[in-house]
């Protein structure tokens, strides 16, 4: 079985043994940015890329992208071409490889192009593997427009690797001479939650099939209470699903680590093996597109919505951060003396100056607005952006900051049931925190699962290095006075503790105290996805992307306006359904079951019964009359010209107006009979696995 793994993956193994070993090197070469690829080598590749295609059933290929969406985009073109004899042939250039251009007219661009300016440009990413799924073989490309604006996620994510790269390895050169390192890599490993539910269930709720969430649903009498899911038994339908899942994430070198039954009733996570940012970014989107089409071979729908269900837990990406050198040095492992680790200080240091002075830009690039209605809300972190750092580490990094002597705790050691002394981890984990470290890396909890990770990664990366950036320029000329450069690693550690400390929460970030005590520290809570955007709308990117090029001022207004018109599209979609759904499934619900009382009350006037009607025709009317209201308040959005000012009218207005409505629906849903329901209960949701 082994030998299997990674077979439709076009992987390093697989370079070597279809590529001519001078064209292998040059490919390694241009790898470690040594060389640009040469046409000669483009070429060799791609012929032997395409032998390997064949040979394995492809009949097209496809660049792969990230456009501004967040989406996987592609375009299937043929291997096959005709010669001057007429006669069919399979080709595949060079040039083909590196290069393509789809029509890019109507991808988001926030307004960088004009909708006849439709050119955009695919490039080859040689960091990444090929690999096929059915008959294509799939290219992870970069995007970019004809003027070579961006217009994807990977080519910053690629740049903002550099940056860290740039500037991470000058430190850990300096700090550890056994190894020269030539690169720092950022790891990440992703665990994806996602839900399942019956298909034929699925395709009766208009809410689910547009939004991938319940815009209306009152509570199920059992929803998590009973903690019998979590870790539970899987259901025998789903399990049946992961072999399938598993197969084919086997077959392209995806490395599963983990499934399991998380806490809500149908919700489940699959953990992805850490690999290089952008590799991990890219299997998490395959993983999101073999979970959705295997589910559906299985009669069932995956939802990644971060809240499909009001009241029982939500669904997150978390996204587990590590640096390394190529050699493997992680530098957040903090060893037996962290104390007196200089890697492990400076980086830890970085980060926490990062994650403070970047949080609100953290807590827009982890969310979106389908992420509002689970920060904060059932296990998952608020909106407030902090760091848990563990008792042991918070003592240590506390006592540099008070300049008092450290004291190592004695090592703890668990002794259970007399099979073997296992040393105690220095903390506990802490779920609550945004931002939480695990032994040797940061869990950021924050992202949600149907958001890519590119953007949260770019920008832990570049303020990361940034941070580092200016630690250098402190260090650089003392080192060869060890002594020296120890005292100044103390007091910049110091500084940054002084300064940017605050983030730091050892505590539970779900309660009411940390609010306040947040508050009193200055750290900013925006409460919604459009919140945080509006905090940055003047906000100085000079630092952290501008002076690295990894985005121009002209992208980044761009981004700020593909963000704002989510939140608009999100607004009136949900909107929209809803009209629908009043219209089609929920008032009629209420009618149907007026009609029936009403034949008892003609025969038999009736206490109860009559009160019964009533209190459902009053809720028929507000409904029918709420329903006019979103209408109006749908078209008044629709004339408001700014984009900044549709956006805020939708949130304050739409979003609320909803929510109203769902309590009027959700409580008329509870006086209304099995029979004349017509959308699924949460009850029989949360019982379609069964
Ligand atoms: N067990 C867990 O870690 C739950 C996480 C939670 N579902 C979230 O939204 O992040």
């Amino acid at each position: 079985m082994i030998e299997n793994f990674g077979i439709n993956s076009f992987n390093k193994k697989k370079m070597k043994e279809y590529l001519p070993y001078p064209i292998y090197l040059k490919w390694k070469d241009a790898l470690r940015d040594e060389k640009n690829l040469d046409r000669e080598t483009a070429d060799a590749i791609a012929h032997a890329m395409k032998d390997w295609a064949l040979k394995n059933g492809a009949t097209h290929f496809a660049h792969w992208f990230l456009p501004l969406s967040g989406h996987t985009a592609k375009k299937h073109e043929s291997f096959i071409s005709r010669t001057s004899d007429n006669e069919p042939i399979n080709r595949f250039s060079g040039k083909e490889l590196i290069k393509g251009e789809p029509d890019a007219s109507s991808f988001p661009s926030g307004g960088m192009r004009s909708t006849f300016e439709a050119r955009g440009y695919t490039y080859w990413d040689l960091t990444a593997n090929s690999f096929i799924i059915g008959d294509v073989l799939y290219i992870p490309t970069i995007f970019m427009s004809y003027n070579g604006e961006k217009l994807d996620k990977r080519g910053p994510l690629i740049d903002s690797t550099k940056a860290l790269s740039e500037e991470g390895i000058k430190i850990v050169n300096m700090l550890n001479k056994e190894t020269h390192a030539y690169r720092m890599r950022v790891k990440v490993g992703l665990e994806q939650e996602f839900f399942l539910i019956d298909k034929e269930i699925y395709n009766k709720r208009s809410d689910l099939k547009n939004i991938g969430r319940t815009i209306v649903g009152a509570s199920s009498p059992k929803g998590q209470e009973l903690s019998d899911h979590y870790f539970g038994q899987i259901p025998r339908r789903v399990d049946d699903f992961y072999t399938d899942v598993n197969k084919k994430l086997y077959a392209l070198g995806i490395y599963s680590e983990a499934e399991h039954n998380e806490v809500a009733p149908n919700q489940f996570e699959m953990a992805i093996l850490f690999e290089n940012v952008n590799v991990a970014i890219d299997d998490n989107q395959l993983l999101m597109n073999i979970l959705k089409e295997t589910a559906l071979e299985h009669d069932m729908v995956c939802l990644f919505h971060e809240k499909p269900f009001n009241g029982v837990n939500g669904s997150g990406k978390h996204n587990n951060y590590s640096i390394t050198t190529n050699y493997g040095l992680n530098v957040f492992d903090p060893g037996d003396d962290p104390y007196h680790n200089n890697i492990f200080l400076i980086f830890t240091a970085a980060l926490i100056e990062a994650v403070d002075k970047y949080q609100t830009l953290i807590r827009l690039h982890a969310s979106s607005t389908s992420n509002d209605f689970r920060l904060g809300a059932d296990e998952a972190p608020p909106a407030i952006v902090s760091v848990f750092l563990g008792s042991d580490l918070e003592k240590l990094f506390n006592s540099i900051r008070d300049g008092v002597e450290y004291k190592e705790e004695n090592k703890r050691v668990f002794e259970g049931y007399n099979l073997l002394n296992v040393p105690k981890d220095s903390s506990d984990r802490n779920r609550t925190a945004a931002v939480a470290f695990t032994g040797n890396k940061f869990e950021f909890r924050m992202l949600g699962s149907s958001k890519t990770g590119s953007d949260l990664n770019i920008t832990l990366n570049c303020a990361i290095a940034d941070s580092l950036s200016r630690i250098y320029e402190e260090i650089r000329d003392l080192e060869n006075d060890e002594n020296k450069l120890r005292e100044k690693i103390i007091e910049i550690v110091k500084d940054i503790m002084n300064n940017h400390g605050r983030v730091i929460c050892d505590g539970d970030n779900y309660s009411d105290e940390w609010k306040v005590e947040a508050e009193k520290r200055g750290l900013p809570n925006h409460k919604t996805y459009f919140d945080a955007l509006k905090a940055l709308k003047d906000f100085d990117y000079s630092d952290i992307f501008l002076k690295r090029n990894i985005y121009t001022e002209k992208e980044l207004k761009a981004s700020y306006d593909v963000y704002l018109e989510e939140v608009v599209i999100y607004h009136t979609l949900e909107a929209k359904t809803l009209v629908d759904m009043i219209e089609k499934d929920i008032t009629p619900a209420g009618i149907k079951e007026m009609r029936d009382l009403s034949k008892v009350l003609s025969f038999k006037n009736n206490k109860a019964l009559s009160t019964k009607y009533d209190r459902i025709e009053n809720r028929v009317e507000k409904l029918m009359a709420e329903e006019e209201n979103l209408k109006t308040l749908l078209s008044h959005a629709s004339e408001i010209k700014e984009l900044q000012k549709r956006a805020e009218y939708v949130e304050k207005n739409i979003k609320t107006k909803l929510l109203e409505i769902r309590k009027v629906a959700d409580d008329m849903e509870t006086m209304i009979s099995r029979d004349n329901l017509n959308l699924p209960t949460y009850e029989d949701i949360f019982n379609s696995l069964n």
